[in-house]
């Protein structure tokens, strides 16, 4: 079985982080590891508290998986603070490993910071470079580059100064622009356009997560980053179609809707 590594936060409430990216990485036929480094207090409704990772244990935690088992993709997501962004990344260049998805995860659909503000300089000087695709939201595309993403026209021109910071590919995600939510993959020669449907729900929490994580298990599988890009923007729209109106605030989506009906499990 193929193996992929998540090296991101706890959400208690199980429909974003390291909780998400299990079950994608599961939904997705490929065996899930984890390195976590903040636990959040979090619900559907907010996050209430954190608590960040000592970052010995962060590395050990790296050391462990690496030093035993094979990791053939790893997904990165909540990095928190400056020293847990350059934890993560001296170890990842100890280990180098084939394929990194970068989910520059920043702030949670509640308006929580998850990654502290100091640390957007680290992420981008040590973190970036090093990865195979990042898959930045429009807010999260607007920090990196530093300006304003309102249109698809504006979007193109934002992948052009991302792959400039030095990953190898974007996937720049619409779903924070008005209408369908598309997504924009550049590889540095071509773009191509994912294009999406829009769901009317609220229960979209986890939703970058669980792409990025489904995104890294294709990639495990041995898909090309197109095909895998394209297999997990399949994946994710099937998950949105059928979340889950759990809590009173952004319900989870439903990681595992394809296999519960073939099992016919409901
Ligand atoms: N309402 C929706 N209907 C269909 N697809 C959506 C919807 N909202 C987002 N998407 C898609 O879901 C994927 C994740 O995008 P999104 O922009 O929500 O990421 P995000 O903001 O990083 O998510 P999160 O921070 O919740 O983890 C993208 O492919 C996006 O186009
Ligand atoms: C631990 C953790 N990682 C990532 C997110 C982003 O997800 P969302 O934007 O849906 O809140 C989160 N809320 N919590």
């Amino acid at each position: 079985m193929k193996t992929a590594l998540t090296i991101a936060g706890s959400d208690s409430g199980g429909g974003a982080g390291i909780q998400a990216d299990l079950k994608a990485f599961s939904a997705n036929g490929v065996f899930g590891m984890s390195v976590i480094t903040a636990v959040t207090a979090q619900n559907t409704q907010e996050v209430r508290s954190v608590q960040n990772i000592d970052n010995r244990i962060i590395r050990e935690q790296i050391e462990a998986v690496f030093d035993d088992i094979p990791v053939d993709a790893v997904k990165i997501g909540m990095l928190s603070s400056p020293a847990t962004v350059e934890t993560v990344a001296q170890a990842l260049k100890k280990y180098q490993p084939n394929q990194i998805v970068l989910d520059p995860v920043m702030v949670s659909k509640g308006g929580h910071h998850l990654l502290q503000d100091e640390a957007i300089q680290s992420l981008i000087e040590h973190m970036i470079p090093l990865s195979t695709m990042i898959t930045p939201n429009i807010p999260e595309a607007e920090v990196l580059v530093k300006r304003k993403i309102d249109t698809e026209e504006d979007m193109l021109t934002a992948s052009k100064a991302l792959l400039e910071l030095g990953a190898k590919m974007i996937l720049l995600k619409g779903g924070h622009l008005q209408g369908n939510p598309n997504d924009l993959f550049y590889d540095g020669q071509y773009f191509h356009w994912l294009h999406g449907e829009r769901i009317e729900t609220k229960n979209t929490h986890g939703t970058g997560c669980t792409l990025s994580s489904a995104i890294a298990a294709n990639l495990a599988k041995g898909h090309s980053m197109f095909e895998a890009v394209k297999l997990a923007k399949q994946y994710i729209s099937i998950a949105i179609k059928h979340s889950l109106d759990l809590g009173h605030g952004h319900g989870p989506t439903h990681h595992f809707y394809e296999l519960y009906e073939k099992a016919n499990l409901k």
